[in-house]
């Protein structure tokens, strides 16, 4: 069975401005322990879509549409109680903001610890708050809780793990942070661990560590990985499929290697002219012109269209389905622009004149 799916997903804004429509009817699937990369620039919607999957949409924004199914079970019948449950112990997230997202006040191994009490059954009573215990106690470090969070720091390789679990967050690099936060998301051993951006802005040796250790993270908990980042070349090493999304939609998707060596959408092909390449660093990289529309009210059909080198008329008027692309009519290799995959013949018109020009 599937381990996660999500199915025509479509959530909202409500602003003063109308309604932004943040996922678009998406369509995702992770299967146990298996590495899933979302790509796609700032503002495409997949900070949004993360959320969405654990029912914590911001703000006044709602899902309106489709479902989110884990192990076969809708996500949205259930209460919040029961999505507090599966998100410490099935599900976990590791946001963008690794700052944000640790407890300033307390020691990195005490708020990991206390994430282990809170979700497995140590047996440890979690009455009293981690900051109380330490202050009671002077940090009750005989724990089982505590021996298995010095155990998560050294497995995401924080250097000296039982004395630096006495450090404050702030006393961590920002690399180390971002580590911290991944091990306390995998600190109840989640089925899936949903990073978002987990190496933005991190110098390129860290955000290759940090790589290395959530594959190695993945052969050794089985934790199936939805990895977030706008850098396509990030997940070329990491992935086994990539799903890449624009303005709200998932527009093409393939296995890693497929997507790199034979990519049709061309949203896709210009992400990837505009991406540096580690096996090919002589390559020229042409930066795609213009920004991800305002996801209010669209008013054209394929939301590339106005990017796009080779849209027609038909490509502002009629949306553009999935289909299978590519050369070996590889069923797992799917886009959505009329132009590909299809022979002429079967084009939504006759009439093929560029409305935009190459050079726009
Ligand atoms: N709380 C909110 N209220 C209104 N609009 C929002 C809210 N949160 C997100 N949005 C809008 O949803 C769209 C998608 O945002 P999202 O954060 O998911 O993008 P992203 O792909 O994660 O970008 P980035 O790579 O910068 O993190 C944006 O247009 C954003 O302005
Ligand atoms: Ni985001």
């Amino acid at each position: 069975m599937t381990l996660l799916e999500v199915e025509n997903l479509q959530t909202e804004f409500q602003t003063d401005r109308g309604t932004v429509r943040a996922v678009n009817g998406v369509d995702l699937s992770i299967d146990r322990g298996e590495i899933v990369g979302l790509v796609g620039e700032s503002g495409s919607g997949k900070s949004v879509l993360a959320t969405s999957i654990l029912q914590m949409v911001e703000g006044n924004g709602e899902i309106v549409e489709g479902d989110v199914r884990f192990e076969g079970t809708s996500l949205r019948d259930k209460t919040e109680k029961e999505m507090q449950k599966i998100r410490g112990n099935r599900i976990s997230i590791a946001f963008q903001d690794a700052a944000g997202g640790l407890n300033p006040t307390l020691t990195v191994g005490e708020q990991i610890a206390e994430s282990i009490r809170l979700h497995q059954d140590t047996g440890e009573s979690t009455r009293l708050s981690a900051e109380i215990k330490r202050k009671i106690l002077g940090a009750s470090k005989n724990t089982e809780s505590w021996r298995r969070a010095i155990e998560m720091l050294e497995s995401v390789q924080i250097p000296a793990p039982e004395s630096r679990a006495d450090d404050y967050p702030h006393e961590f690099s920002g690399g180390m942070q971002q580590r911290a936060m991944i091990a306390m998301a995998l600190s109840c051993e989640p089925d899936i661990l949903i990073a978002d951006e987990p190496t933005t802005g991190l110098d390129v040796t860290i955000q290759a560590q940090i790589l290395e250790e959530l594959k190695s993270l993945r052969s050794e908990f089985e934790t199936a990985i939805l990895f977030i980042t706008h850098d396509l070349g990030v997940v070329s090493e990491t992935c086994d499929r990539v799903n890449v999304m624009y303005a709200g939609e998932i527009i093409e998707k393939a296995p890693t290697r497929e997507l790199f060596d034979n990519p049709q959408h061309p949203y896709t092909q210009q992400l990837l002219r505009s991406t540096p390449r580690l096996d090919d660093p002589q390559e020229e990289l042409t930066a795609i012109t213009g920004n991800v529309p305002d996801l209010i009210d669209i008013p054209y059909a394929c939301h590339f269209a106005p990017r796009c080198g080779e849209s027609t008329k038909e490509c502002f008027e009629i949306e553009p389905k999935m289909r299978v692309v590519g050369e070996n009519e590889d069923a797992n290799h799917i886009a959505a622009c009329h132009y590909r995959g299809i022979s002429e013949s079967e084009r939504p018109t006759s009439t093929h004149e560029a409305v935009v020009g190459e050079d726009q």
